[in-house]
């Protein structure tokens, strides 16, 4: 159930639901049946509703919706955009069905109504909302009912999360057969409230074949790549992780990570540090290891040890041509890679030479971990990038671009492969928004990386990780304390997958 369709998609599942037999108006009964059930769980006395009711099928759904609860004994009054006489098909019957009054959409007010249904616009919104629908958004989102949308929020865009000039902001979401990209993606996500998915009668076997490329990030997509607790293992055979530090004053991001990096499970962690800065780093390290490894020449002596197997460049390591130069000697030793900050920001402009320093690298890949303005000055340029009509998009091409990874990071952090697979994160707390928490990102999936989990599985993985992290820790969270809730993540991680003998 992780999957998550476009709009297209969808259309291509109900069309296929329809052609194997299912009539349209039963797939629409049953997501007026699904959405009634939503406002039927919370009545307790009468209630009175009101069910803004969109041109297309949407609004078909509305009028499902509104027999439905005045069949329970509600007070409904249906407001519509156009008359009944002006819709189609299955909306057209199921209006039909509807045996009430149904009054004008313009200038409606929520005066006394305990609860809107929105089924104004869904997967068919198609441009801006411009009047009159705008001024009913706003009094929508003025009033004190309780609003559940119909698939979308009106006004959101299914596949980006995009605000198409206004929309609903609705206390609960209820989609059919599998969420939409743009219940995941911001804005889109803060005007869902809770999202129900329900069943309409769309196989799984019908999802499957649609070659669904866009996941939600959760375990259930990696968790069989995980490193699992080997009982013959050794710390050799759990991978030894490089993590390079800046110069004297730059040193606390390596560190970070480099701590991230053992909590999630790598062998062995080293910080690789400028000579002149060995004695702070080796100051404030313990079970993590540090080493004199000056720049690039550096890098390259103790890389001929077959054992360093992952590293992690970037965090505060310097802008400039000698972190690219050591980005390539990593490369060039068929390393596992973790770039961020610095790294990326030296790839600036040099899109060709960031694609031809990843396709030299292991073909397990490189995970490219940017937020958004490492993000633009990187790709910015890059083909399909500034055409994107969303963060899901935006990331894609850059996978595409790059050869790499990409962890377009944010709240709703987007992992994408270059080979076009893709997952949304959900479970990041806003108190993640703080100083040197990408740091540990970048260690946690290097971590990963060192125990041979493949690239893309190994980042939404770690995005995923993070994210729980973070949330068990609660707010007040600084960026030491995520490598140690990692501990109760694992434990969390482990006991899911034993309990569902994955
Ligand atoms: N697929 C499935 O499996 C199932 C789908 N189901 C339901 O169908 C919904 C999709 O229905 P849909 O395709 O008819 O689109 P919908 O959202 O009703 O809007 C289209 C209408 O809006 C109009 N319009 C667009 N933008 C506008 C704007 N800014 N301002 C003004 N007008 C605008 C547009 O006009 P046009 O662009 O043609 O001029 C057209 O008339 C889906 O969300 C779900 O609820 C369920 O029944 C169960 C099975
Ligand atoms: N509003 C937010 N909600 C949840 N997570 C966030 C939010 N803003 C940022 N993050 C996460 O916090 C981390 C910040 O990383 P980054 O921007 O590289 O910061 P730093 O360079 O200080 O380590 C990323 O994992 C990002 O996804
Ligand atoms: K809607």
């Amino acid at each position: 159930m992780l999957e998550l369709l476009t709009c297209s998609e969808m259309a291509a599942a109900d069309g296929r639901t329809i052609a194997g037999g299912t009539p349209g108006i039963v797939l629409m009964e049953r997501a007026g049946q699904a959405v009634a059930e939503r406002v039927l769980a919370r009545a307790s006395g009468r209630l009175r509703v009101a069910v803004l009711c969109g041109p297309g099928n949407n609004g078909g759904d509305g009028y499902v919706v509104a027999r439905l609860l005045a069949k329970s004994g509600h007070d409904v009054a249906v407001h519509a955009l156009v008359p009944p006489d002006r819709l189609r098909g299955d909306a057209a019957e199921a209006a039909r069905g509807w045996a009430g009054a149904v009054l004008p959409l313009e200038g409606w007010t929520a005066d006394g109504f305990d609860v809107v249904v929105d089924a104004i616009f869904g997967a068919g919104l198609a441009r801006d909302i411009a009047a009159p629908v705008d001024s009913v958004i706003a009094a929508v989102n003025e009033s004190r009912a309780h609003v559940v949308a119909v698939d979308v929020p009106s006004g959101i865009d299914g596949d980006t999360g995009a605000v198409r000039g206004c929309a609903v902001e609705a206390d609960e979401t209820v989609t059919f057969a599998r969420r939409k990209p743009g219940h995941l993606l911001l804005p889109g996500r803060m005007h869902c409230g809770r999202v129900h998915v329900a069943d309409i009668g769309i196989t799984d076997a019908t999802v499957a074949d649609l070659g669904v490329r866009t996941a939600a990030n959760a375990p259930g997509l990696w968790s069989d790549m995980l490193p699992r607790p080997d009982a013959a293992g050794h710390k050799y055979k759990r991978g030894h992780l490089v993590v390079a530090s800046g110069g004297p004053s730059r040193t606390g991001a390596a560190r970070l990570a480099a701590r991230a990096g053992l909590r999630a499970g790598a062998g062995l962690v080293t910080v690789a540090s400028p000579p002149d800065a060995v004695a702070i780093n080796a100051a404030q390290l313990t079970a993590v290891m540090v080493r004199p490894v000056d720049g690039a020449e550096g890098l390259a002596d103790i890389l001929g040890d077959a054992r360093f197997n992952a590293l992690v460049l970037g965090p505060a390591l310097g802008v400039g041509e000698e972190t690219r130069r050591m980005v390539e000697v990593a490369a060039a030793a068929q390393r596992h890679l973790v770039l961020d900050a610095d790294a990326l920001t030296s790839f600036a402009g040099n899109l060709a030479g960031l694609w031809q320093m990843v396709t030299s690298a292991v073909p397990s890949g490189v995970v490219l971990t940017p937020h958004e303005g490492e993000f633009s000055r990187l790709f910015g340029e890059a083909e399909g990038v500034a055409q994107a009509r969303s963060k899901l998009e935006r990331a894609r091409a850059a996978a595409a671009a790059s050869g790499a990874v990409v962890v377009l990071k944010g709240p709703d952090t987007v992992i994408a492969a270059p080979d076009g697979r893709a997952a949304i994160n959900e479970n990041a707390p806003p108190w993640l928004a703080t100083a040197g928490t990408g740091d540990v990102l970048a260690g946690i999936i290097g971590g990963l990386m060192a125990q041979e989990m493949p690239a893309f599985a190994a980042a939404c993985a770690g995005v995923w990780m993070h994210g729980a992290a973070a949330a068990a820790f609660g707010p007040g969270l600084i960026a030491e304390d995520l490598p140690e809730m990692l501990p109760r993540v694992w434990r969390e991680l482990l006991e899911l997958l034993f309990s569902t003998g994955n």
